[in-house]
């Protein structure tokens, strides 16, 4: 699991870490470890760091400054290190040491001209142009100069993040630097997480400024594949069916079968224990020869799916008005969206709208929603009292009332498509019917999805994803097993 803080909390973390130990000169530690990055990337692109020749971008704040005492090192080394100052005024004690060291400061030419700066044989660029001080988007003269550097393919060190993405959203509203590789100082960002300021990172390299932990930070942390083996629900050998849990399934409409269909796949593939299914007759049809073990008709569950591929059903917000009433936790999916009750629902139900539904429930635009896909999770959840699974690019999960949320392990674009939404609401009901909170079951499940179809090299239809989760279950439990005995063994 990877943590990230908003911005204002690595602010404060930052100021406790000087308070603590106000000798501890944080830039020169973060320089320090930046050209230790450069140097390394510097061997292994051209086998030596002696002789390379080393382009910063400099802004007008301390990100700039971690840059230049960075460059002051690498010229040190025998680097020949050149800094173009393209905002602000340039931090002036980097300036000078990065002149003492033997480096040199290229005049900020006209706009037009700074392009032109970039030199031929570059071997690589550092971004110094902006890091948590800095708005989103980059301006036209230094885009250019990014293009430039784009065009002669040199690689980019971002420092602490890459110039132009907006550190807490990850939203890239503008143009913004695309790192090979990012060197973060103190703490995560939530654009190391975010798409689609996490594909601009590159490879990460966390730096540890012995920043303490404070409760009242918010929290966007970040699943893994070991987060997701660890915490998967597996049956252990006095599990019957109703331990691993009772799945219902009112999904489906005769204009709609399939979603009835692949929800109960999912269910089946993610191992509950048994699935009743009370959607449409269309879809029991298809599913009793393709999945003889559904049952029908009343009966215990221990959770309940309402919503996928109900069209415009007329009785679907009695439907869910009622499964609220049972006290059941339930997973809320697609058209059901559009029918929850004015009073909410309960943090213990999931609702699991991508962008569009999202936005339509709080009355917004998709962009509103995409462009800060946290920030809309949570007025989402504290909209409707249930805890939401924001599908998309990078899926969110967040409580009603809770700042901090979890953040699922990212997949293939390819699980972009119709169905997919259905198998994960199928996937996320068997989770709530194991008891797993629901918070936990929406991050698993869309993890357990994002895992099994990046082991796709191509498209993939979600039956058959579904299917494959099994198999992935089956290693992941395997993994989970083998990390507790070996635990064990060193307790
Ligand atoms: N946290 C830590 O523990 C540590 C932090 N450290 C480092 O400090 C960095 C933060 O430094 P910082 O606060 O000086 O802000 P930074 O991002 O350099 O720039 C702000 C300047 O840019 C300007 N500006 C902003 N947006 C703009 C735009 N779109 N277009 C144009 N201009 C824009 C803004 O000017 P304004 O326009 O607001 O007057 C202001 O002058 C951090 O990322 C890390 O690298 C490490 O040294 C040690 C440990
Ligand atoms: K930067």
């Amino acid at each position: 699991m990877q943590t990230a803080y908003p911005v204002h909390d690595i602010r404060r973390l930052e100021e406790a870490a000087i308070a603590a130990d106000p000798r501890h000169d944080l830039m020169q530690a973060a320089a320090g470890a930046l050209a230790a990055v450069v140097a390394g990337e510097l061997v292994e692109r051209r086998g030596a760091v002696y002789g390379a020749r080393v382009l910063l971008l400099i802004g007008g704040g301390n990100n700039g400054g971690d840059a230049l005492f960075a460059g002051a090192l690498l010229a040190r080394r025998g680097v020949a290190v050149r800094a173009l100052p393209v905002l602000g005024t340039p931090h002036p004690a980097g300036l000078a040491a990065l002149r003492r060291a033997g480096g040199r400061i290229l005049e900020p030419l006209a706009v037009d001209e700074q392009a032109e700066t970039v030199p031929q044989g570059c071997d690589l660029a550092v971004d110094g142009v902006l890091g948590i001080g800095g708005r989103p988007g980059l301006p036209d003269r230094v885009a250019a100069v990014l293009d430039r550097l784009n065009d002669l393919r040199v690689p980019i060190v971002a420092v602490d993040l890459p110039s132009g993405v907006d550190a807490d959203t990850g939203a890239v509203p503008g143009a913004a630097v695309t790192a090979a590789v990012t060197v973060s100082f103190g703490a995560a960002k939530p654009c190391q997480l975010i798409e689609p300021a996490r594909s601009r990172c590159g490879r990460v390299v966390d730096v540890d400024l012995g920043f303490g932990h404070d409760d009242r930070l918010t929290r966007i942390s970040a699943l893994d594949e070991d987060d997701l083996a660890r915490d998967w629900p597996y049956p252990g050998v006095t599990s019957s069916k109703y331990t691993r849990g009772v799945v219902g399934i009112d999904a489906g409409s005769d204009s709609y079968p399939g979603a009835g269909i692949l929800a109960a796949h999912g269910a089946v593939y993610a191992g509950a224990g048994m699935v009743r299914f009370h959607g449409a007759e269309e879809s029991r049809r298809v599913l009793t020869g393709a999945l003889p073990n559904i049952v029908y008709g009343d009966g215990r569950v221990q959770a309940m799916l309402y919503g996928s591929g109900w069209g415009d059903r007329p009785d679907g917000a009695d439907v869910i008005a009622h499964g609220l009433e049972t006290g059941l936790p339930a997973v809320v999916d697609a058209d059901g969206l559009q029918r929850l009750p004015a009073g909410g629902l309960s943090p213990e139900w999931l609702i699991t709208p991508h962008a569009g539904e999202l936005a339509r429930l709080l009355g917004c635009d998709r962009g509103e929603v995409e462009s800060d896909p946290v920030g809309a999770a949570h007025r989402g959840a504290d909209r409707t009292h249930a805890t939401v699974l924001l599908k998309g690019a990078t899926q969110v999960v967040a409580r009603p009332g809770r700042r901090s949320v979890l953040i699922a392990v990212p997949g293939p674009a390819w699980t972009a498509q119709a169905g997919s939404g259905d198998v994960l609401a199928g996937i996320c009901a068997t989770l709530l019917a194991a008891g797993v909170p629901a918070a936990r079951a929406g991050a698993l499940g869309a993890s357990l999805q994002a895992v099994t179809a990046a082991e796709f090299p191509g498209p993939v239809p979600p039956h058959r994803l579904a299917e494959h989760a099994a198999t992935v279950l089956g290693r992941l439990g395997q993994r989970a097993a083998g990390a507790a005995d070996r635990e064990g063994s060193r307790s």
